[in-house]
C-alpha cells in the first residue's frame, strides 16, 4: 500500500510517541473484517523497540486479531481482510513485494497452547534455522540449538535429553521450547498470544521472567487476559474495546491513572 494513498484516520485515542524514537512496528488506520463483520476499527498504534507492549481488553475485543495483523497471520484465514497501514521499521508489511515467510521470521509468534512439533527437542529448535539456510554444519547447528535453549531458560533442564520428544516436556517447558524455536531464527519482534493461559503459576512466573530478559534483544507484544501479568511484564499497555483501541500508554499510567472511563472500568473490574 502506498503511504500517500491511505486515508489518514483520526488518531485513535492515545498513542503517545516514544520519546522521539521511531516505532519498531506502527499501524495507522488498521481495519480487519471477517466477512462482513468488522473486528478491528481504525487502529493506530506505535510499538516501541525493546519494549514489552501488552494488549488487554474484554474477550472478543480484537486483541488476537490485531496481534495477527502484525505478522500477517490473518492471511491464513480465508474470510479475513485487512486494510490500513502496518509498518515494520518503516516498511509496509502488506506491500506486494514482501515475502511473508521472511516477514514471519522477522516477526515470530508464540501461541496460547504450547505446540511443539512431534519431533525431538533438538529438531524443534533446529527446524527453522535449517529451512532458512542458517545452518551450514553440525557445529553451527549445536550452537544455534544451545544458544536458543539458553536464552529461553531451558538449556539446563534439557541438555541431557535433546533427542527425546519435545512433546514429552511439561507444559511450561514446552512453552519455553516454543520460545526457543521462535528465537532460533533471530526474529526482531516476538508476538505472544496469551502464552501463559495454559500454564500453572510457577511455569507462568518463569515465562514472565523470561519475557523480561528477552526484551533486551527483542521487541515483544503480548496479549493477556491477566491485568496483573500486563502490569508485571510490560512497559506499555494498549486497551482494546469492541475492536477499537481506546488507549495506549505507559503501563503504570494505564493502571494508575487511565485517561478513559472505559479503561478505568475494565481495570477496576467493573466490566469485562
Ligand atoms: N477466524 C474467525 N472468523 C470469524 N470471526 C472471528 C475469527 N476470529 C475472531 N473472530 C471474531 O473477531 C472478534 C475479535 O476476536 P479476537 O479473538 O481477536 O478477540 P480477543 O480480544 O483476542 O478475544 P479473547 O480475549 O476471547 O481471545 C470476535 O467477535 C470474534 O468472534
Amino acid at each position: 500500500m502506498d503511504q500517500e494513498s491511505i486515508e489518514r484516520p483520526k488518531q485513535t485515542a492515545g498513542t503517545p510517541l516514544l520519546e522521539g524514537r521511531p516505532p519498531k512496528v506502527a499501524s495507522r488506520g488498521a481495519n480487519v473484517f471477517y466477512g462482513d463483520k468488522q473486528a478491528i476499527k481504525e487502529v493506530s498504534l506505535d510499538i516501541g523497540e525493546n519494549e514489552v507492549t501488552a494488549f488487554i481488553g474484554p474477550s472478543g475485543c480484537g486483541k488476537s486479531t490485531f496481534l495477527r495483523c502484525l505478522n500477517r497471520m490473518n492471511d491464513t484465514i480465508d474470510i479475513c481482510r485487512v486494510s490500513g497501514d502496518i509498518r515494520l521499521d518503516g516498511q509496509d508489511i502488506y506491500d506486494k513485494s514482501v515475502d511473508v515467510v521472511e516477514l514471519r521470521t522477522r516477526i515470530g509468534m508464540v501461541f496460547q497452547k504450547p505446540n511443539p512439533f512431534p519431533k525431538s527437542i533438538m529438531e524443534n529448535v533446529a527446524y527453522g534455522p535449517r529451512i532458512h539456510g542458517m545452518i551450514t554444519d553440525k557445529a553451527s547447528l549445536e550452537e544455534v540449538v544451545q544458544g536458543s535453549l539458553e536464552r529461553a531458560g531451558l538449556w539446563e533442564e534439557v541438555k541431557d535429553r535433546l533427542d527425546t520428544p519435545g512433546t514429552g516436556l511439561s507444559g511450561g517447558q514446552q512453552q519455553r521450547l516454543c520460545i526457543a524455536r521462535a528465537i532460533a531464527v533471530h526474529p526482531e519482534v516476538i508476538l505472544m498470544d496469551e502464552p501463559c493461559s495454559a500454564l500453572d503459576p510457577i511455569a507462568t512466573a518463569k515465562i514472565e521472567e523470561l519475557i523480561d530478559e528477552l526484551r533486551e534483544n527483542f521487541t515483544i507484544v503480548i496479549v493477556t487476559h491477566s491485568m496483573q501479568q500486563a502490569a508485571r511484564v510490560s512497559q506499555r499497555t494498549a486497551f482494546f474495546h469492541l475492536g477499537e483501541l481506546i488507549e495506549c500508554n505507559d503501563t503504570e499510567q494505564i493502571f494508575t491513572n487511565p485517561e478513559h472511563k472505559l479503561t478505568q472500568g475494565y481495570i477496576t473490574g467493573r466490566f469485562g
